[in-house]
């Protein structure tokens, strides 16, 4: 067994999956590791290079490892992103295809193993990555798991799985209590294939690897922190057996922002520019502060063009100021509407620095789906949400803002015979946001928003629960890799 070289840093490979709101975290988490004087590999690539490159371009301990991308048929020549695919039919074959990066990725590691100094003390690795765990083993490098959500959907996903035999059978008004989550659910509120008890539905086969990787796997990392979800931990490590680390919310952590500002970077001119932002603060100084809201569904929901148009309509009438993201490629807003809005709405058919957006003074409100990074952003810097939750996850994180955390209304949205989602008209969107920004039950959301995004910046401060939970990761790794010896070693 050889000795650990105190020369080198600690070095960690992360493995991001290819879809936005995957990857961000994990730049974050490359960002805190890096400034604790950890070197960092970020394996990705060609396509989503950019990207990433773009964001991490600050740290010179971060770099970039490229392997390339499968030619598969099913998928559209160069699509190595989820948020590219036509269609979310596609999901499946793109997961599918991710299992062939793994003799490249094994290549990678073969390569860092073979000098003493880039040895990987662990792989944080996405779960849609299960197969991440076998290369790990193979050169005995800890596999960490990282899923992007926080902590109570999962455990609320298991106390159902638990408690409620048959939960394609209830009615969708019928209230669903489980022990330990002190709010009522609704069946819809799970993901589609749960609820709807689909056997034959094909994210299952994946789940099942994912589940068995992630028993086989080290720990995990949440992007959460222990004031917010302390609660629901130990149910976490329990059902998954393997401990956990809160590190979040890791968009806080973020120290870039001030490397860059302190270094008088184009990028932050470029922030300064950017055209909302600019637009932004003329609203703060016409409107004051709070009166706008953001209305953006994350990187990866579709939407028919019938429920843009009374979004379209309920953004108008509701009369507030707006910021719309407009993900759509095929709608097209009715004849007029952008003139009468142009005076205070902003639709934006680009990719936007969200968090930049909702950290300005003049935003009141994010209409958001609820995807856990936006819940994230949203209450870490004190904006109240209005849930209107898409697929996935993302009914539990709408559920436990609105009734756990307080600090949101939800969108009505009404179901039809077979519990299909209905259009939501566009009078239900202007009285919600109405009720968001101006109204009472939309001012105490705000309070609990302001207090959790206090508790939020307090976790990642030095001392705070999260921080310390990060060294704490370094520190098992750096010293599990001391005691059993370096990968390296234990070959041939
Ligand atoms: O123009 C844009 C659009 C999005 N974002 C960012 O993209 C991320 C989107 O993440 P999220 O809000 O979590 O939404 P999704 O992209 O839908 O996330 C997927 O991944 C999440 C984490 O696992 C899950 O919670 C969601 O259900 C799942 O849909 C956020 O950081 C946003 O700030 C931008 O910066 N600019």
């Amino acid at each position: 067994m050889g000795s650990t070289s105190t020369s080198s840093p600690p070095h960690v490979v992360i493995f991001p999956f290819m879809a936005q709101g995957h990857t961000l975290p994990l730049l974050d988490l490359s960002k805190a590791l890096a400034s604790r004087g950890t070197r960092v590999t970020i394996i990705t690539t060609p396509a989503n290079a950019p990207f990433i490159l773009s964001k991490n371009s600050t740290h010179p301990t971060i770099s970039l490892s490229i392997i390339p991308f499968p030619k598969v048929e099913e998928l559209p020549e160069g699509c190595e992103n989820v948020n590219h695919l036509p269609s979310p039919d596609l999901f499946v074959p793109f997961i599918n295809a991710t299992k062939l990066l793994q003799q490249p990725f094994e290549d990678v590691l073969k390569e860092l193993c073979d000098c003493d100094s880039t040895i990987p003390i662990g792989v944080i690795s996405d779960m849609f990555l299960p197969w991440t765990v076998d290369s790990c083993c193979l050169f005995d490098i800890p596999r960490i798991v990282f899923s992007g959500m926080g902590v109570l959907p999962t455990v609320i996903e298991r106390n159902v799985s638990l408690h409620v035999p048959c939960i394609s059978s209830l009615l969708h008004s019928e209230p669903i209590n489980l022990p330990s989550v002190p709010f009522p659910l609704n069946k819809t509120d799970f993901p589609d294939f749960v609820w709807r008890g689909d056997e034959k539905h094909p994210m299952l086969p994946i789940i099942s690897e994912i589940e068995q990787a992630e028993h086989n796997s080290w720990g995990y990392v949440v992007n959460s922190f222990e004031e917010l979800e302390g609660d629901h931990v130990a149910a976490f490590e329990n059902h998954k057996e393997t401990k956990a680390w809160l590190v979040g919310p890791l968009l806080l952590h973020d120290q870039s922002k001030q490397d860059l500002m302190n270094s008088g970077s184009k990028d932050v001119d470029q922030k300064q520019f950017s055209p909302y932002i600019k637009w932004l603060d003329q609203k703060m100084e016409g409107v004051g502060p709070g009166n706008v809201i953001y209305v953006a569904f994350g990187s990866q929901s579709y939407m028919t063009d019938l429920q843009m148009e009374e979004i379209a309509l309920g953004l108008e009438m509701a009369g507030q100021p707006f910021i719309w993201v407009v993900r759509s490629r095929t709608w097209v807003p009715p004849v007029g509407w952008e003139d009468r809005v142009k005076e205070r709405g902003l639709a934006i058919r680009d990719w936007v620095d969200q968090r930049g957006i909702l950290e300005h003074p003049a935003i009141g409100g994010f209409l958001t789906h609820c995807g856990w990074n936006s819940v994230l952003e949203g209450l870490s810097m004190g904006v109240p949400l209005l849930a209107w939750p898409m697929g996935a996850e993302q009914g539990l994180n709408a559920r436990y803002t609105e009734m756990g955390l307080k600090a949101g209304l939800m969108v009505l949205q009404e179901r039809d015979a077979k519990d299909d989602p209905m259009t939501v008209q566009h009078n239900v969107i202007c009285d919600s946001v109405k009720e968001l920004i101006r109204g009472d039950q939309g001012k105490k959301a705000r309070e609990r928003a302001q207090e959790l995004g206090r508790k939020a910046r307090q976790a990642v401060e030095k001392g705070g629960s999260s921080d310390k939970k990060l060294d704490e990761l370094i520190e098992c790794l750096t010293l599990k890799t001391r005691i059993q010896g370096r990968p390296a070693d234990t070959k041939g």
